[in-house]
């Protein structure tokens, strides 16, 4: 199949990559063209594990192709699929603009019938929208069905994901978009889940919703284990032997971040709020989320007293491991409340340090060397759970800090472990380890 894509982040590049491996002829469209220059040379703009090799091996092939031009792109296509960011609106409702502009171009360059597929989470009703705005300004003579294919990969596992989803959603009007749908997935092998256009839109939403209301849950659990004497991660695992729980996303923290779980749940309280419901339980998501992104810096108040002065060692960017993205990174929060208190920041990230320079500029140093951030810091705080972080012997601590006091937002050593070195150790809903000398301690 020829298969065009507008948008070529981390879901349009992903998906182009992947249909590309599968045989199709996939052209990627993007507005931005620093980023297709740099694909044209094979180099991916962003990182996601196992895709630079496969992004080379199909171009090599001559399945793949990168352009800003959406003539080449979209005249010839049978299928285009939208990938644009649906950024939050500033009342957290999703901003259409880049949906729509693709809308707009994919309608004024098309010259055979196509499905066009709308991949890019969007609110209940916008592919009704996309495809009015289509038929307003296509050729006549040209039919056009479009459909709704909510993406789930995760960043971090994107390619993983895309061969081994758990299912596949096609939001259609007829059977006919549904089936070039279905033959573009039946050798992935992927559970197949077909419906109507609303409801493939509200899968999506619904889906980031409750993994989001999980997370802040296990927090919530958490901040009472802290009070009560309990141990979260042993609360977790109780209650996630349950079947009917299960054990994945109980992994209590520093809250959820990154390009999704923060704006789509605003998004879907916009949502019900345009239909006259207040999804209060969502708003209650939000509230425990932005109270769990600030938790490691007030912890470190309430044990230093006052931060000012204190060099902090900042260890992990990205929202979360095997990425490099820092949108809505928890790491971020914790920057800037450091710095309004006086503490000096050096902040460590094996690749998301040009990402985040991006958005905190030249208030805070950064460093690709784990142990340039610690030497001489008198507090680290872990952010992001990275292999490197995880592993970084205890000993290190004790070696290159001041004093050894962690603030751990991602309960990355086990207490055990921790107990047998000077450390203090302050984590999420365990006990905290205090050194009461630990200022006079050499490890
Ligand atoms: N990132 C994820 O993990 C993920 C997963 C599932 C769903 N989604 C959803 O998929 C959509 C895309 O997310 P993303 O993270 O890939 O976004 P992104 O910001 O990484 O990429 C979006 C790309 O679209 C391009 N673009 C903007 N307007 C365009 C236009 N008119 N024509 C062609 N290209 C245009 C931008 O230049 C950019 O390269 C969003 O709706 C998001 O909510 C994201
Ligand atoms: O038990 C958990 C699991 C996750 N997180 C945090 O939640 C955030 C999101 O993690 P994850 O879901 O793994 O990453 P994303 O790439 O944001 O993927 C989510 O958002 C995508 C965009 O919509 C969806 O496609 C995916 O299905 C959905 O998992 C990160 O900050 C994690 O640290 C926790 O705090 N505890």
């Amino acid at each position: 199949m020829k298969i065009a894509i507008a948008g070529t982040g981390y879901v349009g590049l992903v998906t182009g990559v992947c249909l590309s491996e599968i045989g199709h002829d996939v052209t990627c469209m993007d507005t931005n063209q620093q980023r297709m220059d740099t694909l044209q040379k094979g180099i991916p703009p962003i990182y996601e594990p196992g895709l630079e090799e496969l992004l080379r091996k199909n171009m090599a092939q001559g399945r793949l192709y990168f352009t800003v031009d959406p003539k080449q792109a979209y005249s010839n296509a049978d299928m285009i699929m939208i990938a644009v960011g649906t950024p939050e609106n500033e009342d957290g409702s999703a901003d259409l603009t880049y949906v729509e502009q693709a809308a707009e171009t994919i309608a004024r360059h098309i010259q055979k019938d196509v499905v066009v597929v709308t991949k890019s989470t969007v609110p209940v009703g916008t592919n009704e929208k996309i495809k009015q705005m289509i038929e307003r300004i296509k050729p006549a003579n040209v039919h056009v069905e479009v459909a709704s294919n909510p993406e789930f990969l995760r960043e971090g596992s994107a390619i993983y994901d895309t061969f081994h989803g758990d299912r596949i959603v096609i939001g259609t009007e007829n059977d006919k978009a549904a089936e070039v749908l279905e033959e573009l997935y039946r050798p992935l092998g992927i559970p197949i889940v077909k419906t109507d256009i609303r409801s493939a839109e509200m899968i999506k939403y619904a889906s980031n919703a409750f993994l989001a209301t999980k997370i802040s849950f296990i927090n919530e659990i958490a901040n009472i284990c802290e009070k009560v004497g309990a141990n979260i991660d042993d609360v977790a695992y109780g209650i996630g032997l349950d079947e009917r729980i299960g054990l994945r996303f109980l992994q209590a923290g520093i809250g959820y971040g990154g390009s999704c779980f923060p704006k789509d749940t605003k998004a879907l309280v916009q949502l019900a709020g345009n239909v006259q419901h207040q999804f209060e339980l969502l708003e209650a998501v939000i509230k425990v989320n932005n109270y769990q992104q600030s938790l490691l810096v007030q912890k470190a108040k309430k044990f230093f007293g006052s931060l000012y002065g204190k060099r902090a060692a900042l260890l992990g960017l990205s929202f979360k491991p095997n990425t490099d993205d820092v949108r809505e990174a928890a790491s971020l929060v914790i920057a800037r409340q450091l710095l309004q208190e006086g503490a000096s920041v050096i902040a460590y990230d094996p690749i998301a340090v040009p990402n985040a320079r991006r958005l905190l500029g030249s208030m805070i140093d950064y460093t690709e060397q784990i142990e340039t951030a610690l030497v001489r810091a008198d507090m680290a705080f872990i952010a992001t759970e990275w292999d490197m972080i995880k592993t970084l012997p205890l000993q290190q601590y004790c070696d290159l800090m001041n004093n050894p006091v962690i603030f751990d937002g991602r309960n990355c050593y086990s207490l055990n472990e921790v107990q047998s070195y000077p450390i203090t150790y302050i984590s999420i809903g365990r006990k905290e380890i205090i050194q009461k000398e630990s200022v006079d301690l050499n490890c």
